[in-house]
């Protein structure tokens, strides 16, 4: 597959890495532009792919277009694509963006697909949300498919909103998990641990909690009840942690992300 990145920041990093890493591209079929031009060389000199602060011809050959440029200067970044794309698959991993605004601002194109990644995609880990317009034929949402897969896990959503939510629930989610880790070692740096082994512990912990709820076919409540001995510590433990209102914590920070996706393109200046 021949793809080209319009933005080649943190995201379009980690999914080049895993592209190449799986053969799904060559270093050859891909293609960067960027207007910074360190960002060029770097992922020049770690891939070996052509990476330009300018869009020429050649960057036009392509297979698909990765739309990986912060929302806020996406319209402006797509202005100089639209009437150059023809059957070319645009597929955009921008935030709060829905696919309609993206195709007014693409001159009508409708082969699009968005994609709603996480950062762990960095170390091949992601786990990514996609919603395709209706009009993208099946080879188009393979294409999209292959390309998230390269980096995580991949869940196809039938209603654009949905994409909203994935981006409140595991599009931010890694940032809430890293706050409770960061707590936690707070918490064991407060009972005497340097700061490495209280990470390290906070880490393991949640490593190994992770993927036994993974490997493990009963529900979170009860491999929660499996920590928890009447009387016991963990006990004295989540009671602290309801009383704070943990659970309601999370729903509400889940709740005002998914809000602040769906008013993105509003405070852009544009309808849905
Ligand atoms: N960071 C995250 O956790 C996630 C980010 N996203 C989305 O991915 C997109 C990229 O985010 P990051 O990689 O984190 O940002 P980043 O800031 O690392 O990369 C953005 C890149 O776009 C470049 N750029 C700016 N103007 C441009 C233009 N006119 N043409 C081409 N490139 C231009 C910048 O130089 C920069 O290298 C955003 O739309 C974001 O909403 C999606 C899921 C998760
Ligand atoms: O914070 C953001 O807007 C982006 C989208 C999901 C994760 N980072």
């Amino acid at each position: 597959m021949r793809i080209s990145f319009l933005g080649g920041g943190r995201m379009a990093e980690a999914l080049i890495g895993g592209l190449l890493a799986r053969q799904i591209a060559s270093a050859r079929g891909v293609q960067v532009m960027d207007p910074d031009a360190v960002r060029c060389r770097t992922l020049e000199a770690r891939f070996g792919v052509a990476a330009q602060p300018v869009l020429d011809d050649a960057w036009f050959e392509t297979d698909v277009i990765v739309l990986a440029v912060k929302p806020q200067h996406l319209r402006e970044a797509v202005a100089p694509l639209a009437g150059r794309l023809g059957r070319i698959l645009v597929l955009s991993i921008a935030a709060g963006l829905p696919l309609g605004v993206i195709g007014r601002w693409l001159g009508g194109h409708r082969r699009l697909v968005r994609a709603m990644p996480n950062t762990p995609a960095l170390v091949g880990a992601g786990v990514t949300g996609l919603y395709a317009d209706p009009s993208v034929d099946t080879l188009g949402r393979e294409e999209a498919e292959r390309i998230m897969a390269a980096v995580g896990e991949v869940l196809w959503v039938e209603e654009e909103g949905k994409i909203d939510a994935i981006t409140a629930l595991s599009g931010s989610g890694p940032a809430y998990v890293f706050a409770f880790l960061e707590a936690l070692q707070a918490a064991g740096e407060a009972l005497g641990f340097d700061a490495a082994t209280a990470r390290r512990l906070a880490q393991a912990t949640a490593a190994g909690a992770v993927r036994l709820a993974q490997e493990s076919e009963e529900p979170l409540s009860r491999l929660r009840e499996n920590v928890t001995s009447k009387g016991g510590t963990t006990e004295a433990a989540l009671v602290r942690l309801n009383e704070r209102g943990f659970a309601e914590a999370i729903r509400e920070a889940v709740f005002a992300a998914h809000a602040r996706s769906q008013e993105l393109a509003r405070q852009l200046g544009e309808a849905p």
